[in-house]
């Protein structure tokens, strides 16, 4: 048994434990409630016990006549879901003044309570107004208008059942109350006699109690039926007691004293939060208004039953949350069958809280219920985001690796990667796709989509997936396009290879040549090498596996590769041509080759007889002729042909000509200049040879007789002429091998510093006193230094 309400008019919170203990709990509206109320000490408590089986405690009468029950208590009956309630006796000695008003408010807590409202009185008080509780009574009356009806407006039509203004999953609740008229110490007065005295009381009251207007003609059947049944005396008639007892336990048992329309509509989990919101407002003295009491009841109620669902799906949602988002940094990881996990967890709690929520206002029920499914729907989509998140990336990665480790990469023909490329990328592009549908269980999805649409918490989830997979799709299209264009590119840069393999080489010794058809020379090396590198160009599209037609490879081909070659073809004769400073070099050796060697390559000695200006003029013409032969491209042939759709060929490379207008003048002036000073030199060769060949043999005779008498001196002197001997052979020798430029440098090296240090030495030996140079020092110096210079100039002239 439990105190609900103590003396002092406090409610007792401990009451939600008793209920549980007790099993009251779970019955939802299969309970029942009963209360008594009637004077002190008539033997109340003793009754409950004997029809319920409940343990209240009773007065010793060996101890006098005192107050047992204080305030509400409540128990369970033994057997059946009943909540019996044994109120405070009225009357109360220990009261006193306060009595009224106290009873006032338990009646009316049992009233708002109890379906059957159990009136103790004494048989003999039948007939007395205030012994038979008929005050009590009367306030009850009014009470229960007050409680069901809130005011006019609601009063039922007349024969109609009343109904609470509040209506509970749908159907509305009827509200009536059984007073059962309990006559105690029943003995020998007629029975009937003794009902029909209470039901002319109890009817008087009726009349008499102020109702609202369209409650004034209303029998007061429509509000409570009133019952009646007599006990014998417990210590007189003790047998009979007993068995009247057991048969009205019995009547109470087998449920023809509770009615469904006498039903509070309050389910036995939310009763203790009912009975204290009750309670409390009539111990406020505020006026208790049953509907607002329900209502109340279904928000504190549907919100502790949102709140216990919510707790579940939060205690399974703990460790994957920890894998999904973990708060400490790590990285985040896949959960598996999240789905699935998610939707049991969501339904569970979704089916849990509608089990005990239906019990209440349907309104405040649902509203209670969508901010339950929302709040488990915002923590399931926070972790579902994140898988459905990270499976994309997971896609991402896998189609990325695929790739990169595909067969093709992987195996020695990786050196052509476009090879089967349509299969390989397909294959990662499909396993990608299967990696995420797998993580974001999208078949489970596709399974449950009639179940998760509308309010259901996971009704995200669809949307949520299809998006993701949408822009994973979009993501994976953007890779595969470019790793496609990167193979593609690969493929064609070696479709380029092939052509610059085949063209560059033999362009090379072509323009080297630069012969008068070196064009078509050149545009044969082109075609040439485009022929092999279509082949290999249409071989190549072919094996990438993209599912090239034969017409589309052919646009590849033509409006793709050979631009491409086109282009290359004529940037390699533009590199081969060289720059302007090339060109010139490439000029002058033309012309030097002309000049200077003849048909048979041999160097030409510019002898007096020689005819240097016209070779001059040959030579430089056909330095010049490398102008007019290479400035400007001139490639024909089917290299060139490029079709209309053919992408634009770049300008700057498109261009045919390699050397404008002023720099061919330019070119020119500047070969002019440099074969002039080439022209020069052999002329001063020739003028030299000249001056060597004219000298006179009168010259020599003279030299002859002039020198007789020198040359017999050393004809006589055998040292001399062995000396002559000597030297002689050895200064022919010299001029024939040409000493002067081979020697030269030799020389020079070794008389600079003698010389250095001669001038050094002559110019201290006359700084001070001697300020003009003897006359030996300075021919010494000036000879050997116009020796150095015609050194020099031969060497020069050698040189060139
Ligand atoms: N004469 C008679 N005495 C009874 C009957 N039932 C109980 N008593 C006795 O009446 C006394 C009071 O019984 P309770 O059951 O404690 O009465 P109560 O109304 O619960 O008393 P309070 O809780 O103090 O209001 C006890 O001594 C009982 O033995 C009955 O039917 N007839």
């Amino acid at each position: 048994m439990v105190q609900v309400v103590n003396y002092e008019e406090d409610f007792n919170h401990e009451l939600q434990s008793f209920l549980n203990e007790t099993r009251i709990t779970p019955l939802g509206f299969d309970y029942h409630v009963a209360a008594i109320m009637g004077p002190q000490s008539s033997g109340k408590s003793t009754l409950l016990n004997l029809l319920f089986g409940t343990k209240f405690r009773t007065m010793d009468e060996s101890s006098g006549r005192y107050q047992v029950t204080q305030g509400v208590w409540l128990g369970r009956d033994a057997d059946a879901g009943i909540i019996v309630m044994d109120l405070e006796g009225t009357d109360s000695r220990e009261r006193g003044e306060e009595a009224a008003n106290y009873e006032r408010k338990s009646a009316l807590f049992a009233l708002a309570l109890a379906e059957v409202l159990i009136v103790n009185v004494w048989a003999q008080d039948v007939g007395r107004y205030n012994a038979a509780n008929m005050s009590l009574l009367k306030t009850v009356m009014e009470l229960d208008l007050q409680l069901f009806f809130g005011g006019a407006a609601a009063v039922p039509p007349e024969g109609a059942e009343h109904k609470d203004r509040i209506s509970e999953g749908g159907k509305p609740r009827m509200h009536k109350t059984r007073l059962l008229f309990v006559l105690r110490d029943h003995v020998s007065s007629p029975f009937e006699t003794l009902c029909n005295t209470l039901r002319t009381d109890v009817d008087n009251i009726w009349n008499t109690i102020s109702k609202p207007d369209a409650a004034r003609d209303t029998p007061i059947t429509n509000y409570f039926d009133i019952d009646f049944f007599a006990l014998p005396h417990k210590v007189l008639m003790a047998d009979m007691f007993q068995s009247k007892g057991a048969e009205l336990r019995r009547r109470f048992h087998e449920n023809e004293v509770f009615l469904e329309e006498y039903s509070r509509g309050v389910a036995a989990d939310g009763f203790a939060a009912y009975a204290e919101g009750v309670w409390e407002t009539i111990r406020a003295n505020r006026e208790l208004d049953i509907p607002s009491q329900k209502e109340m009841l279904a928000h504190v109620r549907c919100e502790q039953i949102a709140k216990e669902a919510t707790l579940q799906v939060d205690e399974t949602l703990a460790p994957m949350k920890a894998k999904l988002l973990p708060s400490d940094g790590s990285p985040a990881d896949v959960v598996a069958e999240l789905f699935p996990t998610l939707l049991a967890a969501s339904d569970t709690a979704v089916e849990s809280y509608e089990a005990s929520a239906f019990r209440y206002s349907a309104t405040v029920a649902e509203v209670k219920g969508s901010d339950m499914r929302a709040k488990i729907g915002g923590d399931c989509k926070a972790l579902f985001d994140a898988q459905v998140a990270l499976a994309s990336d997971l896609a991402v990665s896998s189609f990325r690796s695929q790739v990169s480790a595909s067969p093709v990469a992987s195996t020695p023909t990786a050196s052509k990667p476009w090879k089967n490329w349509g299969a390989v990328s397909k294959g990662a592009l499909d396993e990608a796709l299967k990696k995420f549908d797998e993580l974001s269980a999208t078949d489970s999805l596709s399974a449950s989509a009639d179940k998760i649409s509308g309010a259901h918490p996971l009704s995200f989830a669809i949307a949520t997936s299809s998006g993701v997979r949408r822009r994973l799709c979009a993501t994976l299209d953007t890779e595969m396009e470019r790793a496609t264009a990167d193979v593609v590119s690969t493929a064609r840069t070696s479709c380029l290879k092939t052509f610059q393999d085949a063209f560059k080489p033999p362009l090379n010794t072509v323009l080297e040549l630069a012969s008068t058809d070196v064009w078509d020379r050149a545009s044969e090396v082109g075609n040439t090498a485009w022929e092999v590198t279509e082949k290999e160009a249409r071989k190549v599209y072919g094996e990438t596996g993209l599912g090239f037609t034969a017409e589309r490879t052919e646009d590849a081909v033509q409006d793709d590769i050979k631009p491409m070659c086109y282009e290359k073809a004529l940037t390699d004769i533009k590199d081969a041509v060289g720059t302007p400073s090339n060109f010139l070099l490439r000029m002058t050796k033309r012309f030097d080759d002309e000049f200077r060697f003849d048909e048979r390559g041999v160097p030409r000695h510019f002898g007096p007889t020689e005819d240097i200006e016209a070779l001059f003029v040959a030579a430089r013409e056909k330095g010049e002729e490398l102008i007019d032969l290479l400035g400007e491209v001139k490639l024909t042939g089917s290299l060139t042909t490029l079709r209309t759709s053919s992408r634009s060929i770049d300008d700057s490379v498109a261009e045919p000509v390699i050397l404008a207008e002023h720099l061919k003048a330019d070119l020119r002036e500047q070969l002019k200049r440099q074969a002039g000073a080439v022209f020069m030199e052999a002329k001063r060769a020739q003028e030299a040879a000249k001056v060597t060949t004219k000298v006179p043999l009168w010259l020599f005779g003279l030299l002859v007789i002039l020198g007789w008498n020198e040359i017999m001196i050393v004809l006589r002197n055998p040292v001399l002429l062995l000396l002559t001997v000597i030297i002689l052979p050895v200064l022919y020798m010299g001029y024939t091998l040409d000493a002067p430029t081979l020697l030269g440098p030799a020389v020079r090296a070794t008389l600079n510093p003698l010389l250095e240090q001669a001038k050094t030495m002559l110019e201290q030996a006359t700084a001070p006193e001697a300020s003009v140079p003897t006359t030996s020092g300075l021919s010494g110096l000036s000879s050997a230094s116009s020796s150095t210079t015609v050194m020099s100039g031969n060497e020069a002239l050698h040189k060139d």
